[in-house]
């Protein structure tokens, strides 16, 4: 698949304004009562040592590594990351004052601290130790992904919901026909693609079929699995998913707090903004997870392309590993891969589609070599060829809970807050920018309070489980 190179330095960021009224970020100081603070002092360490566990890394690796874990709980202060190609990471001003401040794990930004944690697991993994992990991706040119395998467990896992309910969506599609039933309609797939994100390796420490079945169990009306354990999960019911076929179904309704999904349509709809590249209508697609939630997001794609609701489609991907499943522009090819070879034929033609696409430049992956797509900036400070391409957009789809974060400063927003309220007044794709995101953290705007209350009293982890969620548009 074509991947886009940014050709933009990562000293080019805009400086664009943050929204205004931004309120603090969250930090694991914010309370010990706080999932901020629980991530921090436990599910960040935990990460840590399932990386260990995972790969097998035994020795120098494996002590360092532990070392790590072991200052990430211990709430010890923040130091600068030391290997060459990691140090223009020290000068992003978050971590700048984070090192001047003398900030630690727990009082330091939270949207920092874990960029941060995969920035110092790459260099143990990549630079520091890259004589025993080979510093290589097997069988590529890519730098060594301590999340590959996790990775790679998680798509193995997710072949059921594949079969069960992407392809069926997908094929409704492209079916021939007369006597099949009405082709899914592109709010299918864009729900779809929301619930997708229910599965994430970060949440389950980094098990892949865990965080698979925990998210197909959620959408079942398990309510939130080990996604935090039984206190955190919503016990709502919900149909199995092989019966998800009417709209309603496949939206979940009960569980969307915003749903923007109309206005999605509506933008899709209309002429392309002033500044779209060569007068095409392009959609861009900032993925978050690999696995089930990547599955979801290429249906969602080929789905907008065939329906010829865009003319291109952008994925973009990460630049480096990071919370633990984020998309790699290598992970897109490995999935496009898998489904290539997979038994199912319908899952090969879902590939030959993609394929079909990706040769006549429709789809495009960018990202993997843009250093911003892993820093610890708000969106808001992006460079300058990555703004003026979303501003030339017909849609700008967030996938998921680490981006709408980004979005929003990882801010303590007042959930009330209006959605444009919450936005930098530069924002390049302002009013066609939407959130596809299940709730994983305490960050969220848009939200009534009869409808937040609602929420909590069904659950008292409705912001973190994951069983939420928002298509909201900024
Ligand atoms: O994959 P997503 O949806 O971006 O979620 C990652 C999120 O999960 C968390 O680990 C919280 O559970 C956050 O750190 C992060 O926002």
């Amino acid at each position: 698949m074509r991947t886009l190179g940014s050709g933009v330095a990562a000293s080019a960021t805009m400086a664009r304004s943050p929204p205004a009224h931004l309120p603090p970020p969250l930090r694991g100081s914010d309370g010990s009562h706080t999932f901020t603070f629980d991530t921090v002092s436990r599910r960040l360490p935990a990460i840590v040592r399932s990386t260990i566990a995972a790969n097998g890394y035994a020795g120098a690796l494996a002590a360092d590594l532990e070392r790590l874990a072991a200052e990430i709980a211990a709430g010890a202060p923040l130091v600068a990351l030391t290997a060459p190609a990691l140090l223009p990471w020290n000068a992003h001003a978050p971590m700048a004052d984070a090192l001047a401040r003398r900030e630690t794990w727990i009082s330091a930004p939270w949207f920092l601290v874990e960029n941060y944690m995969y920035k110092r697991i790459w260099q143990l993994t990549n630079v520091e130790h890259a004589a025993a992990t080979g510093a290589r991706r097997p069988g590529s040119a890519e730098p060594h992904d301590p999340f590959l395998l996790q990775k790679e467990a998680a798509l193995h896992a997710s072949d059921g919901a594949l079969l069960e309910s992407i392809l069926p969506l997908f094929g409704s599609t492209t079916s021939a026909s007369p006597d099949s039933p009405p082709p899914a309609s592109i709010a299918h797939f864009v729900y779809r693609s929301l619930w997708g994100n229910r599965a994430d390796l970060s949440i389950s420490a980094g098990d892949g079929a865990r965080a698979v079945g925990d998210a197909l169990h959620a959408e079942r009306g398990g309510g939130g699995g080990s996604a935090g354990g039984a206190a955190r999960g919503a016990q709502v019911a919900a149909p199995p998913l092989g019966a998800r076929v009417s709209l309603e179904q496949v939206r979940d309704g009960a569980r969307l707090l915003c749903d923007d999904a109309p206005l999605l349509v509506a933008a899709l709809a209309a002429p392309p903004p002033t500044g779209a590249p060569g007068g095409a209508r392009l959609v861009v697609v900032c993925l978050d997870n690999a696995g089930l939630e990547l599955l979801t997001d290429l249906a969602l794609a080929a789905a907008l392309l065939v329906g010829g609701q865009c003319d291109v489609v952008e994925l973009v991907a990460k630049d480096a590993p990071t919370f633990v499943s984020d998309a790699l522009p290598a992970d897109v090819a490995e999935t496009v891969g898998y489904l290539r070879a997979h038994a199912s034929g319908d899952a090969r033609a879902l590939a030959r589609t993609l394929d079909t696409m990706a040769a006549d430049g429709r789809l495009l992956v960018s990202g993997g070599a843009e250093p911003f797509c892993t820093s610890p900036c708000g969106f808001w400070q992006m460079p300058r060829g990555m703004a003026e391409r979303w501003c030339g957009a017909s849609a700008v789809l967030l996938k998921g809970d680490a981006n709408y974060r980004r979005l929003l400063g990882d801010a303590h927003w007042p959930h009330a807050t209006p959605p444009a309220a919450a936005l930098s007044a530069e924002w390049p794709a302002a009013g066609r920018t939407f959130c596809l995101r299940t709730c994983k953290s305490e960050v969220l705007v848009g939200v009534s309070a009869e409808r937040a209350a609602a929420a909590a009293a069904e659950s008292a982890a409705w912001l973190t489980a994951g069983t939420y969620g928002v298509v909201q548009r900024f």
